[in-house]
């Protein structure tokens, strides 16, 4: 039977963001963003392990054993990010493989930038994987119209009506997923997300309904955000 381990690319920087301290250690209600996105993971019985990515000065610090909190049990040595969220992923994936994970298993990815992620749509995504062989990932559908611009002024209006707006994690084996990366990184392909560097191969993943406030924390304003959804559900 498969297992099931959790990626959490954390070794960004935040400059869209801006601020001395990077957007994944500030804090929220009292936890840092990234121990927030960590928690769902660490305390979900199915998931067998978290492969935590960090910033190479972060790593050294050994600041990140803080996170550990009482849930220590899935939590594995944390490894060194690289240059874009996609390099992050891939040496994730390669540190999965060397703390005993199989290319055969599944991997959920999940920005460390989302630190309101409802434990139901962890749910609802663990629950998809036996219908999702090509994979899955937590998404939205469009709910505001959609223009193309060019510099400052619009050129079109993008219809909406069959668009979603990726959300995360996103699961798919873990084998097929790094040999798609690797792929990308050698064409020189910018992929966003694991589902991009997927549908490159030919995959059409599954699309489950998530919740708008499984936001990312990108720009200033989305703080506050963050702090009012996770204030008005008591975390
Ligand atoms: N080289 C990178 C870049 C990003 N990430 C992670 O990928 C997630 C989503 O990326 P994003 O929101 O773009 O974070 P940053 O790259 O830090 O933001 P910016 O692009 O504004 O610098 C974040 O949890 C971030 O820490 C990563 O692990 N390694
Ligand atoms: C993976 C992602 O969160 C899906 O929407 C998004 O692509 C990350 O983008 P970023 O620019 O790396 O934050």
């Amino acid at each position: 039977m498969e297992q099931i381990w959790a990626l959490i690319p954390a070794g960004g920087r935040g400059q869209r963001f801006g601020g001395a301290v990077a957007k994944q250690y500030l804090q929220l209600r009292g936890r840092s963003v990234l121990a927030h996105a960590l928690q769902p993971f660490l305390i979900e019985p199915r998931i067998r392990g978290v492969q935590l990515v960090l910033p190479g000065a972060d790593l050294a610090t050994g600041a990140w054993r803080e996170l550990l909190g009482s849930q220590s049990r899935s939590f594995l040595p944390p490894v060194v990010g690289g240059a874009q969220r996609q390099d992050s992923v891939r040496l994730g994936l390669r540190a999965l493989l060397e703390h005993g994970a199989l290319p055969q298993d599944w991997v959920l990815v999940h920005d460390a930038a989302r630190p309101c992620l409802q434990r139901g749509d962890l749910h609802a995504l663990l629950d998809a994987l036996p219908r999702a062989p090509q994979g899955a990932l937590l998404a939205l559908p469009v709910a505001d119209t959609l223009k193309r611009a060019a510099g400052e002024h619009v050129v079109a209006t993008v219809e909406r009506s069959h668009l979603w707006r990726a959300l995360t994690p996103q699961a798919f084996p873990l084998g097929a997923l790094l040999e798609a990366l690797d792929d990308a990184e050698q064409q020189g392909a910018p992929v966003t997300d694991e589902a991009s560097a997927m549908e490159r191969r030919g995959w059409h993943p599954l699309l489950v309904q998530g919740h708008a406030d499984n936001l990312k924390i990108t720009y200033p304003e989305d703080l506050p955000l963050a702090e009012a959804i996770l204030a008005a559900r008591g975390s």
